[in-house]
């Protein structure tokens, strides 16, 4: 059985924590019980002592949203099943809570986001917490708290433990008054949700942390991201995902963008090698800490015509959400990642054609076992 010691406060409280749900859940608190430097070190290099201890130990925080566990299994594969953690405030599904290690993290509560760096080791911090675009304007103060205040916790922890930091940007960190149609590195950002202000915030403070700090801050804009396994988190580019369910279960879709909203969209599998590339990359090679990252660009007429080539009984209507609509009129219809390219050599394997024939063999064949079952 695995634990790790944390002194709370001076030698008097000592709380015996497991780090994770994957190791085996048991916390003891043991008060005025006095443990010597010597079992603080044993216990906490037994976590080193194995083959997976040249790896990075990695934190995600938020990670069962669309994105993180897809991310955790690419980072287990690379870095071993104990070496990557994933945490959120949600239950975790069996699946995930059996595929490896879990922690129940909510950053928010700086205490314990430290703790479980510190109890862990923790060298990589993937922070995918977050509001969407939809969902944090339908709640501005909360999108606040867990976009701005949430990230100033994640990013003090990883100045003060030297961490490896990775946060994502997104398309909608730009606006209206930026350039759409391509959207260069750097331009004007002035975004009008929550969301795109939080992102914009957590670029600079990033880049000033590695700055002023040195932080090892790293940041990609994601596009709009398509998953066949996970569901979207109420963002503005939700829409295509939808589109791929209904199509195969109900040959029918409703959707909430005009049919000409062009989008930067992505298939997760390019999304996450991306994260894992930029996160491998030797520091000297990034001229930047913050990169655009592309791979399509479509708008939902183009989608269906695609789709229609394997399901041409497809009917889709149009009701158009003024405030999605809004939103994704304001966002790039097309990124420029050239930098991304030549500089840590970034290259796609997915265009609308794949993306489509893939999304289309997972949706199709979730759905003809859940007929079965
Ligand atoms: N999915 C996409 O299309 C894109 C995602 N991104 C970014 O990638 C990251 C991950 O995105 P998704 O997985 O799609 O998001 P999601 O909305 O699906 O998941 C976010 C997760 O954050 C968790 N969370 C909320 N409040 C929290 C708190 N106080 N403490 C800890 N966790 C909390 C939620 O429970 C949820 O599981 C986000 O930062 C997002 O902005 C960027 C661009 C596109
Ligand atoms: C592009 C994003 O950041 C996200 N999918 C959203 O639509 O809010």
């Amino acid at each position: 059985m695995l634990f790790c010691v944390r002194a709370v406060s001076g030698a008097a409280q000592r709380v015996l924590l497991a780090p994770v749900c994957g190791f085996q859940t048991l916390a003891v608190v043991a008060r005025s019980v006095s443990f010597s430097p010597g079992q603080v070190t044993s216990n906490a290099s037994f976590h080193s002592v194995s083959s997976e201890s040249d790896h990075p130990k990695v934190l995600i925080t938020g990670g069962l949203g669309q994105l993180g566990v897809g991310l955790a299994k690419l980072l287990r594969m690379r870095f071993g099943k104990y070496n990557v953690i994933l945490s959120d405030i949600r239950k975790p599904p069996n699946h995930v809570y059996q595929s490896g290690p879990f922690i129940y993290s909510d950053i928010l509560d700086y205490k314990n986001l430290r703790e479980i760096v510190v109890n862990n080791r923790i060298t990589w911090l993937i922070h995918y917490s977050a509001l969407l675009s939809a969902v944090g304007e339908a709640n501005v103060s909360l999108a606040r708290d867990v976009n701005i205040t949430g990230l100033h916790n994640v990013l003090d922890i990883a100045v003060e433990h030297g961490l490896r930091l990775f946060i994502p940007s997104t398309i909608g960190a730009f606006g209206s008054s930026s350039p759409r149609n391509p959207t260069p590195d750097l331009c004007i950002q002035r975004p009008r949700t929550i969301y795109g202000v939080s992102k914009v915030h957590a670029e600079l403070m990033g880049e000033y942390y590695h700055h002023r700090f040195g932080l090892d801050f790293r940041c990609l804009r994601y596009p709009g991201i398509i998953s066949a396994d996970s569901q979207p988190g109420g963002g503005t580019t939700d829409y295509a995902v939808q589109m791929f369910h209904d199509a195969v279960k109900t040959s029918t879709f409703v959707c909430n963008l005009r049919p000409d909203t062009r989008l930067p969209m992505m298939f997760i599998e390019d999304c996450l090698r991306a994260t894992l590339e930029v996160l491998e990359a030797p520091a000297e090679i990034l001229s930047m800490r913050t990169y655009n990252i592309s791979a399509m660009s479509f708008t939902p007429e183009e989608l269906i015509r695609e789709i229609r080539r394997h399901l041409p009984d497809l009917q889709v209507t149009y009701k158009i959400d003024p405030v999605r609509q809004a939103i994704a009129d304001s966002w790039p219809m097309i990124l420029d990642d050239a930098s991304a390219r030549s500089d840590w050599g970034w290259k796609h394997d997915y265009g609308l054609p794949e993306l489509v024939q893939t999304m289309l063999n997972f949706t199709g064949s979730d759905s003809r076992m859940s007929q079965a079952n």
